[in-house]
């Protein structure tokens, strides 16, 4: 398959024209009494008409055939999705999932059908909230295409790449790569071998770039990074397209004859955008101290309340860790936001071994968390000295001010919860000493005086 192209850029005005149809978008207006080459036009809105022009989003699609000639939606009823977040007593626990299965061989599961929610709050109706589903599937959506009325997916893929149709035009996610598909695109994904990967739902806001302050008008995620597909169209009639909807949180399925994947040209600043973590530009401490990982912020779901998120998608990337008479891992913690962990590659530095690609882990409002016992005495005891850390690597968080709670698929179905995962902590021992009267630490003399009872 030939490389695809894509147009660079957050946030931005874009127009596209399939190569096919020259000048198929319209010239000065959206509306023209007829649109060139007999297409129609459709507007998609990501935002209120009246939204503030800084927020609003919207896009223009010429397309072969309008949305609407569809049959009514049914019930379908495969899949895991949830948003029942009551289904499960609360529980507080530090938790983690060792990595997720794909679909046995004997099952075709796709994209859409192999969605599970594994936790999550607020609601779609009142459009305050979010959700987190594990993907897991084994074969391609054949004919059939999925929206979300509910919010915004950012995909993030951990196993396998996806291959991704949009209304837009295609784009491809491999590991280490993410994709946002907002509320309402249509998109239909298809695979060549098992995928699985993790999904941030947000409901109320779309992401954006965090600002940079004092950090000035460069770094972190750059906007030229962001990449977004050029039109692509298809005209197929087909005896049965199937359009799958998530609405208040359930799924429902219509049929139409011909393929939704047929716009022609579009416009605007509402789109599908993929990204590579590899391009984040990585800021962090050069003399001492752990800074707070909001510097490693790669989109953000701002809440009502100032520098407080519905969600931040933040990333742990390979960088160099210079710190002097530092502790250098991540300190020890308890949150007033809720952190879910996912690994896309390799290890993670506060628990080498303890936490798999594939699986994750929640540490929920309030519960104490940190390195585990190996991870504290080693990196007490390192020679400072610069060094890489987290190479071939990437770990992320999704970090909300919400309450998170775990659905029955996360907490039973799944079978991947970890009951073991407080002994990681039980070995921590008391290093504290009094010496001649004074309080001091004992990292300060490890392997020199013997602690006074
Ligand atoms: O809990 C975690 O591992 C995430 C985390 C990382 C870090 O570098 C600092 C704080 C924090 O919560
Ligand atoms: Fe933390």
């Amino acid at each position: 398959m030939s490389e695809l192209k894509y147009l660079s850029g957050f946030g931005s005005e874009f127009t596209s024209e399939d190569p096919r149809c020259p000048n198929s978008l319209p010239k000065g207006q959206n509306n023209p009494q007829k649109c060139p080459y007999g297409l129609y036009a459709e507007q998609l809105s990501g935002s209120a008409f009246t939204a503030p022009r800084t927020e609003n989003r919207r896009s223009w699609f010429y397309r072969i055939k309008p949305s609407v000639g569809h049959k009514p939606f049914k019930k379908f009823n495969k899949g895991n999705i949830t948003h029942n977040w009551d289904g499960q007593e609360p529980d507080p626990n530090q938790m983690r999932w060792q990595p997720f299965d794909f679909p046995t061989k004997s099952e075709n599961v796709h994209f859409i059908e192999g969605l599970n929610t594994i936790c999550g709050a607020g609601d779609p109706k009142t459009k305050q909230g979010l959700a987190i589903h594990i993907y897991s599937c084994n074969s391609s959506m054949n004919d059939c295409a999925f929206y979300n009325a509910d919010g915004d997916f950012l995909i993030v893929p951990q196993t396998g790449t996806l291959h991704v149709t949009t209304e837009f035009g295609k784009l491809t996610l491999k590991p280490n790569e993410i994709g946002v598909i907002q509320q309402g695109m249509r998109f239909n994904v298809k695979i060549n071998e098992p995928c699985r990967g993790y999904i941030l739902e947000v409901f109320g806001q779309h992401f954006i770039l965090p600002d940079l302050g004092p950090i000035g008008a460069n770094g972190l995620a750059n906007p030229r990074d962001f990449l977004t597909p050029v039109a692509w169209y298809e005209d197929r009639t087909v005896d049965n397209y199937e359009i799958i909807s998530k609405y208040q949180g359930k799924l429902f399925v219509c049929e139409q004859d011909h393929s939704p994947f047929d716009v022609v040209a579009w416009h605007g600043n509402y789109v599908p955008y993929k990204y590579d973590l590899a391009n984040f530009m990585v800021i962090n401490t050069v003399s001492f101290d752990h800074c707070d990982p909001s510097i490693f912020t790669v989109l953000s779901c701002q809440s009502e309340k100032k520098g407080t998120a519905i969600a931040d998608f933040v990333i742990f990337p390979p960088r160099w860790s210079v710190q002097e008479h530092t502790f250098r891992p991540p300190y020890y913690h308890r949150n007033c936001m809720s952190e879910f962990m996912g690994l896309i590659l390799g290890e993670y530095e506060a628990k080498r071994g303890g936490f798999l690609p594939g699986g994750a882990t929640l540490h929920s409002i309030m519960t104490p968390h940190g390195p585990d016992l190996k991870c504290f005495e080693d990196a007490s005891n390192e020679e400072l000295k610069p060094t890489r850390v987290a190479e071939g690597t990437q770990a992320f968080m999704f970090e909300s001010c919400l309450s998170l709670a775990v659905t029955k698929w996360g907490a039973e179905t799944c079978e991947k919860l970890d009951p073991e995962y407080f002994k990681c902590w039980q070995g921590l021992k008391k290093n504290f000493t009094v010496l001649l009267g004074l309080a001091t630490r004992k990292s300060v003399f490890f392997g020199g005086i013997a602690s006074i009872p």
